[in-house]
């Protein structure tokens, strides 16, 4: 690691001014918890001519009376302004709460006091245990990129300039300077799961020198996630065709989900611009990752389908009215993109033209009237080939159309039932059987 070797005050300072980001001298607000790690990096600092003040948050969750003590007393010590914030933590995850509430009075405090940047004690341990915890939950890139040296507080900067030292390094300098603190009597208990972690795990981790690799994994995620965060990213992972686009799930998986919410909002961006990519509709789409096949998400502007091994984006248009034709003799009818027509044949032909897109039927058993439309949720077909009735989706879906191409099928009704779907299956109710006399030709030119 870059400046081993140096003294402790040193590496501080690098830290604070190189990617930390703070000019030389700047007024600190120094978060103080009455710990090791704040209490040595407040005392460094002090002792290297920053201008600070000590802001130690009182939760109110605890007695933390000692704790608050403790630094208004070091504080003294030193010669340094210091403040105790009191912050009511809402119910809920209280550590979360606690740590939502902290960060506000800090970045309050560092307005307050004219402060460039509130500065915390968090070492390469806590990196290694944030790691881990994110490790635990099953985060992706972003969770392992960890904590970053620099970080926007509401509109304040958060630095931590203690990230590149273990604790054991933190406590040793505290040692050599003969420098008191105060532990976190929570620290020790198993009551959280990150303090589960720093009780059981860490010293194992360290112990290895684990802490100091999963820092290093931590930035080496930190540079990966920078690079991912390109708008290119859904060039990588989708392609358009040509009713909009399609993502791959076996590329986009590898993303953790802020990327992979980046990818969707981009892919509305551009496969159906009409639609707002409000949080719940990335959320949706996100989920629909886990979805059985054929699943979708609609939204004004868009429909997003779960294929197999992709999510299809596409624009939503309205359904083509249902078109009612004569069924005497010739007829045809352009529903949507689509053409289908009827043609007398007389005489059954010795062979059928063996094309998916044209059925001969039985004019004899065709009803009078025919409805063409697209077809509906619960539409059954009693299909040539086989006994009973079989629902339409179920139809295509072992035919593997494409869920977003499913509601261009069309098909043929008439007398109370689906005689043909079009493109795909026929009716027994219309097939020709021994007994016919007079065939008529049914075929369908659509764009799908
Ligand atoms: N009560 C407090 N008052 C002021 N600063 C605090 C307080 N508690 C923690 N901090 C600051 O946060 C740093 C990290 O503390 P600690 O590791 O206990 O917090 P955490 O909750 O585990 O961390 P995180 O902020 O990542 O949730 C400390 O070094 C200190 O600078």
């Amino acid at each position: 690691m870059s400046g081993a070797g140096r003294p402790f005050a040193a590496r501080v300072a690098a830290s604070l001014t190189g990617e930390g980001g703070v000019a030389e001298g700047a007024r600190l607000v120094v978060a103080a918890s009455g710990g090791v790690d704040s209490t040595v990096l407040l005392r460094t600092l002090v002792g290297a001519g920053w201008s600070v003040i000590a802001i130690h948050v009182d939760h109110s969750l605890r007695d933390g009376e000692r704790e608050a003590q403790f630094v208004r007393d070091l504080g003294e010590s030193l010669g340094i302004e210091t403040e105790t914030v009191r912050v009511e933590v809402a119910p809920g995850n209280v550590q979360a709460r606690a740590r939502e509430a902290r960060y506000a009075a800090l970045a309050d405090a560092a307005r307050r006091h004219g402060a460039a940047a509130v500065v915390t004690g968090h070492t390469a341990t806590d990196q290694a245990e944030t790691v881990l915890l994110n490790l635990v939950r099953g985060s992706g890139l972003r969770g392992l990129a960890g904590m970053a040296v620099r970080r926007d507080l509401g509109g304040v900067a958060l630095v931590r300039p203690l990230l590149w030292a273990t604790r054991a390094e933190v406590e040793a300098e505290a040692a050599a300077r003969g420098w008191g603190w105060i532990e976190d009597p929570t620290n020790a208990t198993g009551r959280y799961r990150r303090n589960r972690l720093r009780r059981d795990v860490l010293p194992l981790l360290e112990a290895e020198g684990g802490s100091r690799t999963a820092a290093r994994i931590a930035a080496a995620a930190a540079a990966a996630r920078a690079a991912l965060d390109r708008p290119a990213l859904l060039d990588l992972v989708g392609t358009a065709d040509g009713r909009g686009g399609v993502v791959d799930l076996d590329r986009v998986r590898v993303l953790d989900r802020p990327a992979r919410l980046a990818v969707w909002a981009d892919a509305l961006r551009r496969w159906a611009p009409g639609a707002a990519a409000s949080a719940a509709l990335l959320d949706r789409i996100d989920a629909l990752l886990d979805a059985p096949v054929g699943q979708r998400v609609g939204a004004a502007g868009a429909v997003v389908w779960r294929e197999r091994g992709a999510l299809a984006f596409t624009t939503p248009t309205a359904p083509p009215p249902p078109v009612v034709v004569e069924a005497s003799g010739r007829w045809s009818a352009a529903v949507g993109a689509g053409w289908v027509e009827g043609r007398p044949l007389g005489a059954v032909p010795p062979s059928f033209p063996s094309s998916p897109n044209a059925e001969v039927v039985d004019a004899d058993r065709v009803p009078g009237r025919l409805v063409v439309r697209p077809w509906r949720d619960g539409d059954r077909v009693r299909p040539l080939g086989r006994g009973g009735s079989a629902l339409v989706s179920d139809l295509l879906a072992d035919r593997r159309v494409r869920p977003s191409r499913r509601r261009d099928v069309l098909v043929v009704e008439g007398g109370g039932e689906v005689l043909w779907v079009v493109g795909h299956r026929l009716a027994r109710a219309v097939a020709v059987t021994d007994a016919t006399r007079r065939a008529a030709r049914w075929t369908v030119s659509t764009g799908f």
